[in-house]
């Protein structure tokens, strides 16, 4: 059964020059005729992909070519600027972690938000915030915002709400391990837990040799475009032939 479906999915996704956009500079060149409109950039270049149930994926390339950028649109948290993106099931993702929160609103509050967006119901997200709050070791800040965190404490409670749904789909970026040191060791046990739980996989990483033992299927993307996909050994070795 197909979970995953993306029909010739592109991103266009505003460059450098636009991020330092300034009002003033702005109205001065449009006066003087001298105003051009920012570029962008095609960070995702018809994408055409299908993951069925059960497949473990791992997506490799070389920096920026655009794997995070998928994993979002995925998830949904970018929408492509042509083609569909079809989803069937709840999807995990660990990426960004930590993003949607807001920082006004108490630990508890938050829990509960994520987790009804994630699908849940109040009541179900109130049985299991204590565990989460426990996972982060954070109990004695349930009342307080969470811009009371360090980022340190962001990043475990991020963690904690994250993992401690049961996923269809989980969707990984290579950053595995959050807070200290011994934290760390704690959530890279989760994931380990998670990996062997969860039937529908895909993770980004750099580690060759972690996708080639623990992925099934492995895709090569490269500027925003699909160069090979196969499995993950074939996908791996394509990879290391082309980057010499
Ligand atoms: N917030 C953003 N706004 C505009 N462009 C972005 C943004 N984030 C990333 N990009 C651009 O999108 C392209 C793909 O980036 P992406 O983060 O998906 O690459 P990646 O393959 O995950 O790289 P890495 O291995 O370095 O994590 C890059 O050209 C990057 O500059």
């Amino acid at each position: 059964m197909e979970v995953i479906r993306l029909d010739g999915v592109s991103l266009l996704r505003r460059t450098q020059e636009e991020f330092t956009y300034d009002l003033k500079k702005t109205v001065l060149s449009l006066v003087q005729g001298k105003y051009r409109k920012p570029a962008k950039k095609l960070v995702l270049d018809h994408i055409d992909l299908t993951v069925k149930q059960g497949e473990k994926i791992g997506i490799i390339g070389a920096n920026g070519a655009g794997k995070s950028t998928l994993l979002k649109v995925i998830c949904g948290i970018l929408e492509p600027t042509n083609g569909s993106v079809q989803v069937h099931g709840n999807i995990a993702p660990l990426i960004e972690l930590g993003a949607g929160f807001n920082s006004d609103m108490s630990l508890l509050n938050n829990i509960i938000l994520y987790g009804v967006l994630m699908g849940y119901s109040k009541a179900e997200m109130r049985e299991r915030t204590p565990s989460i709050l426990e996972f982060a070791e954070l109990e004695d800040y349930a009342h307080a915002p969470v811009k009371a965190l360090s980022s340190g404490m962001m990043a475990r409670l991020a963690f904690s709400v994250a993992t401690d749904v049961e996923p269809d789909i989980l969707v990984l970026d290579e950053v595995l391990s959050v807070g200290d040191a011994r934290f760390a060791k704690k959530s890279q046990q989760r994931i380990e837990q998670l990996w062997n739980h969860s039937s529908t996989i895909l993770f980004v990483s750099h580690g060759l040799n972690f996708i080639k033992d623990s992925c099934e299927k492995g895709i090569w993307l490269d500027r925003g475009r699909i160069m090979y996909s196969g499995s993950a050994e074939e996908t791996v070795e394509k990879y290391l032939q082309a980057v010499g």
